[in-house]
Protein backbone atom coordinates (compact mmCIF):
# COMPACT_ATOMS: atom_id res chain seq x y z
CA UNK A 1 0.00 0.00 0.00
CA UNK A 2 1.12 3.63 -0.87
CA UNK A 3 2.63 5.16 2.59
CA UNK A 4 4.43 7.88 3.18
CA UNK A 5 5.85 7.02 6.07
CA UNK A 6 4.57 7.49 9.93
CA UNK A 7 2.78 10.27 11.36
CA UNK A 8 1.52 10.72 14.46
CA UNK A 9 -2.16 11.89 14.93
CA UNK A 10 -3.17 14.82 17.58
CA UNK A 11 -4.42 11.96 19.95
CA UNK A 12 -0.74 10.35 19.51
CA UNK A 13 -2.10 7.57 17.46
CA UNK A 14 0.71 6.45 15.02
CA UNK A 15 -0.83 5.99 11.43
CA UNK A 16 0.82 5.35 8.18
CA UNK A 17 -0.36 8.04 6.29
CA UNK A 18 -1.55 11.62 8.09
CA UNK A 19 -4.98 10.86 6.39
CA UNK A 20 -5.84 8.24 8.68
CA UNK A 21 -6.48 10.44 11.47
CA UNK A 22 -9.36 11.99 9.79
CA UNK A 23 -11.29 8.85 10.77
CA UNK A 24 -10.47 9.33 14.55
CA UNK A 25 -13.25 12.18 14.80
CA UNK A 26 -15.33 10.52 12.78
CA UNK A 27 -15.34 7.15 15.07
CA UNK A 28 -16.11 9.18 18.48
CA UNK A 29 -19.11 10.64 16.75
CA UNK A 30 -20.49 6.95 15.64
CA UNK A 31 -19.80 5.58 19.09
CA UNK A 32 -21.41 8.01 20.75
CA UNK A 33 -24.20 9.82 18.41
CA UNK A 34 -25.11 6.94 16.36
CA UNK A 35 -24.64 3.70 18.23
CA UNK A 36 -24.44 5.00 21.90
CA UNK A 37 -21.93 2.98 22.90
CA UNK A 38 -23.80 -0.02 22.36
CA UNK A 39 -23.98 -3.09 20.09
CA UNK A 40 -27.32 -2.57 19.50
CA UNK A 41 -29.67 -2.06 16.20
CA UNK A 42 -28.22 0.84 14.42
CA UNK A 43 -24.54 -0.83 15.09
CA UNK A 44 -26.08 -4.23 14.06
CA UNK A 45 -27.64 -2.30 10.73
CA UNK A 46 -24.25 -0.54 9.58
CA UNK A 47 -22.60 -4.14 9.67
CA UNK A 48 -25.25 -5.29 7.68
CA UNK A 49 -24.76 -2.51 5.01
CA UNK A 50 -21.11 -3.37 4.94
CA UNK A 51 -22.09 -6.70 3.20
CA UNK A 52 -25.32 -5.27 1.39
CA UNK A 53 -22.63 -2.55 -0.46
CA UNK A 54 -19.41 -4.60 -0.80
CA UNK A 55 -20.99 -7.68 -2.23
CA UNK A 56 -23.09 -5.99 -5.18
CA UNK A 57 -20.54 -6.99 -7.87
CA UNK A 58 -20.25 -9.80 -10.38
CA UNK A 59 -17.35 -10.88 -12.29
CA UNK A 60 -20.17 -12.49 -14.99
CA UNK A 61 -21.42 -9.66 -15.50
CA UNK A 62 -18.82 -7.28 -15.61
CA UNK A 63 -18.15 -3.66 -14.12
CA UNK A 64 -21.89 -1.99 -14.79
CA UNK A 65 -23.39 -4.44 -12.88
CA UNK A 66 -21.88 -2.84 -9.87
CA UNK A 67 -18.67 -1.51 -8.19
CA UNK A 68 -18.60 -3.42 -4.95
CA UNK A 69 -17.49 -1.60 -1.64
CA UNK A 70 -17.88 1.66 -3.44
CA UNK A 71 -20.43 3.30 -1.01
CA UNK A 72 -23.14 3.14 -3.85
CA UNK A 73 -26.00 2.73 -1.56
CA UNK A 74 -25.41 6.33 0.04
CA UNK A 75 -24.49 8.12 -3.14
CA UNK A 76 -27.68 6.82 -4.92
CA UNK A 77 -29.87 6.24 -1.74
CA UNK A 78 -32.70 5.89 -3.99
CA UNK A 79 -31.92 3.10 -6.11
CA UNK A 80 -29.94 0.05 -4.21
CA UNK A 81 -32.00 0.72 -0.84
CA UNK A 82 -35.32 -0.09 -2.77
CA UNK A 83 -34.60 -3.17 -4.06
CA UNK A 84 -36.49 -5.89 -2.13
CA UNK A 85 -33.45 -8.17 -0.88
CA UNK A 86 -31.74 -4.82 0.55
CA UNK A 87 -35.53 -4.01 2.60
CA UNK A 88 -34.29 -2.28 5.27
CA UNK A 89 -30.76 -1.32 4.18
CA UNK A 90 -32.21 2.20 4.06
CA UNK A 91 -32.55 2.83 8.41
CA UNK A 92 -28.37 2.44 7.93
CA UNK A 93 -28.13 4.38 4.63
CA UNK A 94 -29.88 7.34 6.74
CA UNK A 95 -28.26 7.27 9.82
CA UNK A 96 -24.82 7.45 8.14
CA UNK A 97 -26.01 10.25 5.58
CA UNK A 98 -25.94 12.91 7.60
CA UNK A 99 -21.92 12.25 8.67
CA UNK A 100 -21.32 12.31 5.09
CA UNK A 101 -23.05 15.25 4.78
CA UNK A 102 -22.15 16.97 7.78
CA UNK A 103 -19.13 18.60 6.08
CA UNK A 104 -16.97 17.66 9.08
CA UNK A 105 -15.51 14.57 7.34
CA UNK A 106 -14.52 16.02 3.77
CA UNK A 107 -11.99 13.59 3.07
CA UNK A 108 -13.97 10.64 3.96
CA UNK A 109 -15.68 9.01 0.66
CA UNK A 110 -18.73 6.97 1.11
CA UNK A 111 -17.36 3.53 0.62
CA UNK A 112 -15.01 4.43 3.46
CA UNK A 113 -17.64 5.61 5.86
CA UNK A 114 -19.60 2.63 5.35
CA UNK A 115 -16.47 -0.42 5.90
CA UNK A 116 -15.14 2.17 8.75
CA UNK A 117 -18.90 2.26 10.18
CA UNK A 118 -18.88 -1.63 10.47
CA UNK A 119 -15.68 -1.68 11.90
CA UNK A 120 -16.97 0.68 14.42
CA UNK A 121 -19.79 -0.93 15.53
CA UNK A 122 -18.68 -5.04 15.53
CA UNK A 123 -16.05 -3.15 18.02
CA UNK A 124 -18.84 -2.44 20.46
CA UNK A 125 -19.75 -5.84 20.94
CA UNK A 126 -18.65 -7.95 23.24
CA UNK A 127 -16.26 -10.75 21.54
CA UNK A 128 -15.94 -9.20 18.65
CA UNK A 129 -12.16 -8.74 16.81
CA UNK A 130 -10.68 -5.12 15.73
CA UNK A 131 -11.07 -5.38 12.17
CA UNK A 132 -8.73 -4.06 9.76
CA UNK A 133 -9.37 -0.90 7.63
CA UNK A 134 -7.65 0.06 4.68
CA UNK A 135 -8.69 3.67 3.01
CA UNK A 136 -9.14 5.29 -0.11
CA UNK A 137 -12.42 3.90 -1.51
CA UNK A 138 -13.04 6.53 -5.21
CA UNK A 139 -16.83 7.24 -4.66
CA UNK A 140 -19.40 4.96 -7.08
CA UNK A 141 -20.29 6.69 -10.25
CA UNK A 142 -23.33 4.26 -10.59
CA UNK A 143 -25.53 2.08 -8.31
CA UNK A 144 -25.74 -1.14 -8.53
CA UNK A 145 -28.11 -3.44 -10.33
CA UNK A 146 -31.35 -5.26 -8.69
CA UNK A 147 -30.57 -9.29 -8.10
CA UNK A 148 -27.04 -9.51 -6.80
CA UNK A 149 -27.64 -9.69 -2.71
CA UNK A 150 -28.09 -13.06 -1.28
CA UNK A 151 -32.02 -13.94 0.20
CA UNK A 152 -32.79 -16.15 2.84
CA UNK A 153 -34.74 -18.38 0.37
CA UNK A 154 -31.84 -18.72 -1.79
CA UNK A 155 -30.30 -22.54 -1.76
CA UNK A 156 -27.05 -23.17 -1.01
CA UNK A 157 -25.62 -23.85 -4.79
CA UNK A 158 -27.00 -20.44 -5.31
CA UNK A 159 -25.02 -18.44 -2.31
CA UNK A 160 -21.76 -20.35 -2.82
CA UNK A 161 -22.28 -19.26 -7.03
CA UNK A 162 -22.94 -15.43 -5.70
CA UNK A 163 -20.13 -15.33 -3.51
CA UNK A 164 -17.58 -16.80 -5.91
CA UNK A 165 -19.24 -14.50 -8.68
CA UNK A 166 -19.05 -11.54 -6.28
CA UNK A 167 -15.15 -11.79 -5.43
CA UNK A 168 -13.93 -15.73 -5.34
CA UNK A 169 -15.38 -16.11 -1.71
CA UNK A 170 -15.62 -19.54 -0.85
CA UNK A 171 -17.78 -21.87 1.80
CA UNK A 172 -15.31 -21.10 4.49
CA UNK A 173 -15.62 -16.98 3.57
CA UNK A 174 -19.06 -16.99 3.46
CA UNK A 175 -19.46 -19.21 6.54
CA UNK A 176 -16.87 -17.27 8.32
CA UNK A 177 -19.04 -13.56 7.41
CA UNK A 178 -22.21 -15.38 8.91
CA UNK A 179 -20.36 -14.94 12.19
CA UNK A 180 -22.29 -11.51 12.06
CA UNK A 181 -25.94 -13.34 12.43
CA UNK A 182 -24.61 -13.57 16.24
CA UNK A 183 -25.45 -9.70 16.41
CA UNK A 184 -28.78 -9.58 14.28
CA UNK A 185 -32.21 -9.49 13.84
CA UNK A 186 -34.38 -9.09 11.30
CA UNK A 187 -36.73 -6.17 10.75
CA UNK A 188 -38.35 -7.61 7.78
CA UNK A 189 -38.50 -11.40 7.06
CA UNK A 190 -41.50 -11.94 9.08
CA UNK A 191 -43.83 -8.39 8.71
CA UNK A 192 -45.57 -8.93 11.90
CA UNK A 193 -42.51 -8.48 14.00
CA UNK A 194 -39.75 -6.02 14.50
CA UNK A 195 -35.64 -6.91 15.39
CA UNK A 196 -36.35 -11.18 15.75
CA UNK A 197 -33.36 -12.39 16.75
CA UNK A 198 -30.71 -15.18 15.12
CA UNK A 199 -29.65 -16.37 18.43
CA UNK A 200 -30.19 -15.85 21.90
CA UNK A 201 -27.58 -13.06 22.41
CA UNK A 202 -28.40 -10.57 19.95
CA UNK A 203 -26.00 -8.41 21.54
CA UNK A 204 -22.95 -10.18 22.13
CA UNK A 205 -20.35 -11.67 19.47
CA UNK A 206 -20.61 -15.00 20.67
CA UNK A 207 -20.52 -18.52 19.30
CA UNK A 208 -24.26 -19.12 20.13
CA UNK A 209 -25.64 -18.59 16.49
CA UNK A 210 -23.51 -21.55 15.23
CA UNK A 211 -24.77 -23.64 17.98
CA UNK A 212 -28.58 -22.87 18.03
CA UNK A 213 -28.89 -23.09 14.37
CA UNK A 214 -28.12 -26.51 14.69
CA UNK A 215 -31.02 -27.34 17.38
CA UNK A 216 -33.97 -28.86 16.54
CA UNK A 217 -37.11 -26.07 15.08
CA UNK A 218 -39.98 -25.78 17.45
CA UNK A 219 -41.97 -23.44 16.48
CA UNK A 220 -42.12 -19.25 14.60
CA UNK A 221 -41.89 -16.38 16.75
CA UNK A 222 -44.51 -14.63 15.01
CA UNK A 223 -46.49 -15.88 12.39
CA UNK A 224 -45.55 -18.97 9.77
CA UNK A 225 -45.38 -19.13 6.01
CA UNK A 226 -42.41 -16.50 5.41
CA UNK A 227 -40.74 -16.49 2.83
CA UNK A 228 -37.30 -17.64 3.75
CA UNK A 229 -38.04 -18.43 7.22
CA UNK A 230 -38.00 -21.82 8.65
CA UNK A 231 -38.89 -22.36 12.39
CA UNK A 232 -36.30 -21.43 15.33
CA UNK A 233 -35.63 -23.46 18.60
CA UNK A 234 -36.16 -21.05 20.60
CA UNK A 235 -39.45 -19.28 19.53
CA UNK A 236 -40.87 -17.64 22.63
CA UNK A 237 -42.03 -13.77 21.99
CA UNK A 238 -43.11 -12.33 25.32
CA UNK A 239 -44.14 -8.72 24.39
CA UNK A 240 -41.05 -6.59 22.84
CA UNK A 241 -38.98 -9.43 23.90
CA UNK A 242 -39.02 -11.66 20.48
CA UNK A 243 -38.24 -15.52 19.67
CA UNK A 244 -35.67 -16.28 17.89
CA UNK A 245 -35.99 -16.46 13.90
CA UNK A 246 -34.25 -19.08 11.97
CA UNK A 247 -33.45 -17.85 8.14
CA UNK A 248 -33.93 -21.17 5.18
CA UNK A 249 -30.63 -19.91 4.53
CA UNK A 250 -28.88 -20.51 8.17
CA UNK A 251 -30.43 -23.57 8.59
CA UNK A 252 -29.60 -25.09 5.48
CA UNK A 253 -25.75 -23.62 5.48
CA UNK A 254 -25.50 -25.42 8.68
CA UNK A 255 -26.41 -28.51 7.56
CA UNK A 256 -24.87 -28.69 3.71
CA UNK A 257 -22.34 -31.40 3.64
CA UNK A 258 -19.72 -28.11 2.21
CA UNK A 259 -20.02 -26.26 5.24
CA UNK A 260 -21.03 -28.00 7.88
CA UNK A 261 -17.82 -28.75 9.61
CA UNK A 262 -16.78 -25.26 9.47
CA UNK A 263 -19.67 -24.50 10.74
CA UNK A 264 -19.66 -26.85 13.74
CA UNK A 265 -16.09 -26.09 14.58
CA UNK A 266 -17.07 -22.16 15.58
CA UNK A 267 -18.80 -23.48 18.24
CA UNK A 268 -17.38 -22.90 21.62
CA UNK A 269 -14.12 -21.82 19.30
CA UNK A 270 -15.11 -17.77 20.26
CA UNK A 271 -11.05 -16.63 19.55
CA UNK A 272 -11.32 -18.77 16.44
CA UNK A 273 -14.70 -17.45 15.40
CA UNK A 274 -13.81 -13.34 15.54
CA UNK A 275 -10.48 -14.58 13.79
CA UNK A 276 -11.91 -15.92 10.90
CA UNK A 277 -14.27 -13.53 10.83
CA UNK A 278 -11.59 -10.65 10.84
CA UNK A 279 -9.88 -12.77 7.95
CA UNK A 280 -13.06 -12.76 5.77
CA UNK A 281 -14.12 -8.90 6.30
CA UNK A 282 -10.97 -7.76 5.14
CA UNK A 283 -11.39 -9.32 2.07
CA UNK A 284 -15.25 -8.42 1.96
CA UNK A 285 -14.14 -4.80 2.56
CA UNK A 286 -12.26 -4.28 -0.05
CA UNK A 287 -14.03 -6.20 -3.18
CA UNK A 288 -13.75 -3.58 -6.40
CA UNK A 289 -10.86 -2.72 -5.29
CA UNK A 290 -7.00 -3.81 -5.07
CA UNK A 291 -5.30 -3.90 -1.69
CA UNK A 292 -2.01 -2.26 -3.39
CA UNK A 293 -4.29 1.19 -3.78
CA UNK A 294 -5.81 1.50 -0.26
CA UNK A 295 -3.78 2.81 2.88
CA UNK A 296 -3.59 0.98 5.56
CA UNK A 297 -5.92 3.35 8.19
CA UNK A 298 -6.06 0.01 11.07
CA UNK A 299 -4.27 1.87 13.89
CA UNK A 300 -7.86 4.51 13.59
CA UNK A 301 -9.98 1.88 14.23
CA UNK A 302 -11.27 1.53 17.97
CA UNK A 303 -10.11 -0.95 20.21
CA UNK A 304 -13.39 -3.41 20.89
CA UNK A 305 -14.85 -3.93 24.27
CA UNK A 306 -13.41 -7.23 25.64
CA UNK A 307 -15.39 -10.69 25.74
CA UNK A 308 -17.00 -11.57 28.44
CA UNK A 309 -15.33 -14.87 28.08
CA UNK A 310 -18.62 -17.01 28.91
CA UNK A 311 -18.79 -20.93 27.26
CA UNK A 312 -21.47 -21.51 24.65
CA UNK A 313 -24.04 -23.44 26.76
CA UNK A 314 -27.71 -25.10 25.52
CA UNK A 315 -30.17 -22.68 26.13
CA UNK A 316 -32.22 -23.44 28.94
CA UNK A 317 -34.83 -26.46 28.10
CA UNK A 318 -32.11 -27.24 25.41
CA UNK A 319 -29.53 -30.29 25.37
CA UNK A 320 -27.40 -32.40 22.82
CA UNK A 321 -30.52 -34.51 22.02
CA UNK A 322 -31.93 -31.33 20.00
CA UNK A 323 -28.84 -31.16 17.92
CA UNK A 324 -29.45 -32.23 14.18
CA UNK A 325 -25.76 -32.79 14.13
CA UNK A 326 -24.62 -32.84 10.06
CA UNK A 327 -20.53 -33.43 10.19
CA UNK A 328 -19.12 -36.52 11.59
CA UNK A 329 -16.32 -34.59 14.22
CA UNK A 330 -16.84 -35.02 18.27
CA UNK A 331 -19.39 -32.21 19.32
CA UNK A 332 -18.33 -30.63 21.57
CA UNK A 333 -19.50 -30.49 25.38
CA UNK A 334 -21.59 -28.35 26.41
CA UNK A 335 -23.53 -27.64 29.45
CA UNK A 336 -27.14 -26.42 29.33
CA UNK A 337 -28.44 -23.45 31.19
CA UNK A 338 -30.66 -24.15 33.68
CA UNK A 339 -34.26 -22.97 33.81
CA UNK A 340 -37.46 -24.68 34.05
CA UNK A 341 -38.73 -22.81 30.69
CA UNK A 342 -37.41 -21.43 27.99
CA UNK A 343 -35.77 -17.75 28.64
CA UNK A 344 -37.18 -14.80 26.95
CA UNK A 345 -34.45 -12.98 24.80
CA UNK A 346 -34.42 -9.46 25.99
CA UNK A 347 -35.32 -6.94 23.49
CA UNK A 348 -32.66 -4.00 24.89
CA UNK A 349 -28.91 -4.19 25.03
CA UNK A 350 -27.33 -4.59 29.24
CA UNK A 351 -31.02 -5.11 29.83
CA UNK A 352 -32.50 -1.65 29.95
CA UNK A 353 -35.96 -1.77 30.13
CA UNK A 354 -36.41 0.88 26.59
CA UNK A 355 -34.15 1.24 23.84
CA UNK A 356 -33.69 3.15 21.07
CA UNK A 357 -30.52 1.90 19.69
C1 LIG B 1 -26.06 -16.05 2.76
C2 LIG B 1 -25.88 -14.79 2.99
C3 LIG B 1 -26.81 -13.95 3.79
C4 LIG B 1 -28.18 -13.92 3.82
C5 LIG B 1 -29.14 -14.73 2.98
C6 LIG B 1 -28.56 -12.94 4.81
C7 LIG B 1 -29.86 -12.60 5.12
C8 LIG B 1 -30.24 -11.71 6.10
C9 LIG B 1 -31.59 -11.36 6.40
C10 LIG B 1 -32.82 -11.85 5.67
C11 LIG B 1 -31.56 -10.50 7.46
C12 LIG B 1 -32.75 -9.82 8.13
C13 LIG B 1 -32.97 -8.44 7.58
C14 LIG B 1 -34.24 -7.85 8.16
O1 LIG B 1 -35.30 -8.44 7.95
O2 LIG B 1 -34.16 -6.82 8.88
C15 LIG B 1 -30.19 -10.32 7.82
C16 LIG B 1 -29.75 -9.51 8.85
C17 LIG B 1 -28.44 -9.23 9.07
N1 LIG B 1 -27.36 -9.65 8.33
FE1 LIG B 1 -27.38 -11.08 6.92
N2 LIG B 1 -27.44 -12.40 5.37
C18 LIG B 1 -26.36 -12.97 4.78
C19 LIG B 1 -25.04 -12.67 5.03
C20 LIG B 1 -24.62 -11.64 5.84
C21 LIG B 1 -23.27 -11.15 5.90
C22 LIG B 1 -22.12 -11.68 5.05
C23 LIG B 1 -23.26 -10.13 6.81
C24 LIG B 1 -22.11 -9.27 7.28
C25 LIG B 1 -20.87 -9.52 7.09
C26 LIG B 1 -24.59 -10.03 7.34
C27 LIG B 1 -24.97 -9.19 8.36
C28 LIG B 1 -26.25 -9.08 8.85
C29 LIG B 1 -26.59 -8.32 10.03
C30 LIG B 1 -25.61 -7.59 10.96
C31 LIG B 1 -27.98 -8.38 10.15
C32 LIG B 1 -28.83 -7.77 11.25
C33 LIG B 1 -29.32 -6.39 10.95
C34 LIG B 1 -30.18 -5.89 12.10
O3 LIG B 1 -30.10 -6.45 13.22
O4 LIG B 1 -30.92 -4.95 11.90
N3 LIG B 1 -25.39 -10.94 6.72
N4 LIG B 1 -29.40 -11.07 6.97
CA1 LIG C 1 -24.79 -13.65 19.82
MN1 LIG D 1 -32.75 -4.22 12.55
Amino acid sequence: APTSGNAVCSDGTVVSDSICCDFIPLGQALTTQLFENQCGETAHEVLRLSFHDAIAISQSLGPAAGGGADGSMLIFPDVEPNFSANLGISDSVNDLAPFLASGQFPTITAGDMIQFGAAVAVGLCPGAPQLEFLAGRPNATAPAIDGLIPEPQNTVDEILARFQDAANLTSEDIVSLLVSHTVARADHVDPTLDAAPFDSTPFTFDTQFFLETLLVGVGFPGTPNNTGEVSSPLPLTVGDNVGELRLQSDFELARDNRTACFWQSMINEEALMASRFQAAMSKMAIIGHNRADLIDCSAVVPTPVPALNKPATFPATKSFADVQQACPSPFPSLTSDRAPRETEIPHCPDNEATCTS
